[in-house]
């Protein structure tokens, strides 16, 4: 007897992401061409050994024609003693090109590879938050790993086994031609079949491999969706539906999988027959060739030798298709990141950085996805060096004009530049470009490490005393310098200190400070108003905002009060803009705001 069971509620799975966008073989060959950079020469030289190399081949089934031709022709050992010493003498030298290649390649394989690697993680750094959020971070997180370790495996493993191998077919094929032309057309037989073999498998296999990417994507996807906020799935029991969501993409990314396991397959059974037809021709030539005298039995024992030593080359080549393709698709993926990455240098040359540092907001829109828009055109002024406070209700839109202004997201309509430039380009720049805007958040992270660790995050060569003078300006000299080892107490995940919430806080203002952008936007509120934590902090703030531009949220009016201008956001609209006291003597909002948020205090 089955219990009947109440089905526990299944909540929708997580929304399909809109992946990142993937690059186009044009601009992958781009990429790649400028992460050669000065690699060229070694490059070249790598070929020329497996060129060399791949002539080398072709010494051991003629000398083992020669000696198959002397035993034949019953000749004194003395005969084999030139074939056997050609033999030696390849062989050795085979060894030595084989190894030349194998490490010039490896030289340029792995600047190439490290190169695109540090430009991935620097455009995944740099990948403006809503671009994130609409791609999932799995599919972010696959690419930097998952499709980087594929990018960089294939470089080091099957794009040589694929060049030398294609360098030894055509040697070999030259060799046949060599013996006798009609070894050469006998051998080619075989090539039609293969071609169309190859063909098919591209044919069937590309889509499936660039499918199969994106379908991992999405399991990553799904499975780090899975693993958001657990107690939050688990109390709404929704943990059912993302479990059907990560099946599912699970599923599809099998199906794949299987797909392309049984294309491999065929292929390779295709092949050997064309290897079958390929020998049936040869052995058939060199019997009528031997037959006729055209050609001795050492003649056609070389020839047959090379055609045979073809199989493995042809397979080879043919095989690490497979690696070379699934490469070809990562890196597609990996350059796809720096399509919407760092930006050119240049275009933060252009910038001078302070005292002329002003933020222009101009029509700005915002809505988030296909959301109505939280922000309805927004326009201010942020002068060289002025305070502005943004206050407002929860849900006025502080936050995400704060976002929009540091530049970490873009506007859905509008601009917002410093010195012109807008500040999303700002953000995405790689060097110090990327530092003349910095937002500071309330969602702070220790990193794993000491003190003096987490601060030379914002700057590695700060010296002792520059960290202690941002510690001091963040009020965080005196508990600082209480840790068990100072600065060099271990603070981060599992360190043997614990920090307050206000400590963090402190350190990421301190870091700040070691920064030395030249607009902070400030959009952080743990503390609760009145207390010692929130005085605390909002002496931290003024030091980092001192001399800068800055916006700052207030999520308490005391932030407003000592900024030069305050702008006071009703559902998404700028509804007063003045100075505080200004703004306190009028009858409006921010009045209004200032009158509840004194009642009552000293
Ligand atoms: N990531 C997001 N996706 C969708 N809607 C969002 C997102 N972030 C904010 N919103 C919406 O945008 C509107 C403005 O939110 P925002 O956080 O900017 O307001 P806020 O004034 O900073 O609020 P608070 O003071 O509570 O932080 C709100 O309606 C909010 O629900």
């Amino acid at each position: 007897m089955t219990t009947p069971t109440s089905p526990a509620p299944v909540a929708p799975a997580a929304p399909a992401p809109v992946l990142l966008p993937v690059a186009t073989a044009r601009q992958t060959r781009a990429r790649l061409r400028v992460a050669l950079g000065g690699r060229w020469p070694v490059l070249w030289a790598a070929v020329a050994a497996l060129v060399v190399d791949s002539a080398l081949t072709l010494v051991g089934p003629l000398a083992i024609g020669r000696i198959t031709q002397a035993v034949t022709d019953r000749r004194t050992p003395d005969a084999l003693v030139g074939p056997v010493l050609f033999l030696t003498a390849a062989a050795v030298a085979g060894a030595l090109t084989g190894w030349a290649a194998t490490v010039l390649l490896a030289r340029v394989v792995l600047t190439v590879t490290g190169r695109l690697r540090e430009d991935a993680v620097a455009a995944a750094l740099a990948l403006p938050v809503d671009a994130v959020e609409a791609g999932g971070s799995g599919d972010l997180v696959a690419r930097v790993s998952g499709d980087a370790e594929r990018v960089s495996e294939a470089a080091s493993g099957a794009l040589g086994d694929f060049g030398a191998a294609a360098l030894t077919i055509l040697a070999a094929l030259a060799g046949l031609a060599a013996l006798d032309w009609r070894f050469a057309v006998a051998g080619l037989l075989a090539a039609p079949l293969q071609a169309h073999t190859l063909r098919w498998y591209l044919r069937t296999s590309r889509p499936l491999y660039a499918a199969g990417r994106t379908a991992e994507g999405r399991r990553a996807s799904a499975l780090l969706g899975a693993f958001t906020a657990p107690a939050t799935l688990r109390a709404l029991r929704l943990g059912p539906g993302r479990r059907a969501g990560v099946a599912d993409a699970s599923a599809e990314a099998m199906a794949y999988e299987f797909r392309a396991t049984r294309a491999a397959t065929r292929f390779y059974g295709r092949l050997n027959i064309a290897e079958f037809t390929g020998l049936a021709a040869i052995l058939l030539v060199a019997w009528a060739l031997v037959r006729t005298g055209r050609a001795d039995v050492g003649a056609a024992t070389a020839a047959a030798l090379f055609f045979v030593g073809l199989f493995d080359p042809v397979n080879t080549l043919l095989g690490t298709f497979d690696s070379v393709q699934q490469a070809a698709a990562a890196l597609a993926r990996i350059v796809g990141l720096t399509l919407n990455g760092p930006v050119d240098q240049a275009r933060s040359d252009a910038s001078p950085g302070r005292p002329g540092a002003g933020i222009a907001v101009r029509g700005v829109r915002h809505r988030y996805g296909d959301g109505p828009d939280v922000l309805h055109g927004i326009d201010l002024d942020i002068r060289p060096g002025q305070r502005l406070a943004v206050v407002g209700a929860t849900g006025s839109g502080k936050s995400t004009l704060a976002t929009l202004i540091a530049g970490t997201r873009p506007p859905s309509e509008g601009d917002v530049t410093l010195d012109g430039v807008p500040t999303g380009d700002l953000a995405r720049t790689v060097t110090d470009g990327g530092r003349r805007v910095v937002l500071v958040t309330q969602e702070h992270h220790l990193f794993p490490g000491t003190v003096a660790d987490n601060l030379r995050l914002a700057c590695r060569d700060a010296s002792r005393d520059e960290l202690d003078a941002a510690l001091a300006a963040v009020d965080a000299a005196d508990w600082t310098a209480a840790l068990p080892d100072g600065v060099d107490t271990i603070v981060g995940p599992g360190g043997e200190v614990r920090l307050t919430a206000r400590q963090v806080q402190q350190l990421a203002l301190a870091r700040v400070l070691l920064l030395d952008p030249d607009v902070v936007v400030l959009d952080e509120a743990t503390a609760e108003a009145g207390s010692d934590t929130a005085q605390t902090l909002d002496r931290a703030a003024l030091a980092v905002t001192e001399g800068r531009t800055a916006v700052v949220v207030a999520h308490r009016l005391s932030q407003a009060a000592t900024a030069d201008l305050v702008a006071v956001l009703e559902d998404g609209r700028v509804t007063e803009l003045g100075r505080p006291d200004d703004l306190r003597a009028a009858d409006g909002t921010y009045a209004r705001l200032w009158a509840s948020w004194t009642r009552g205090r000293p």
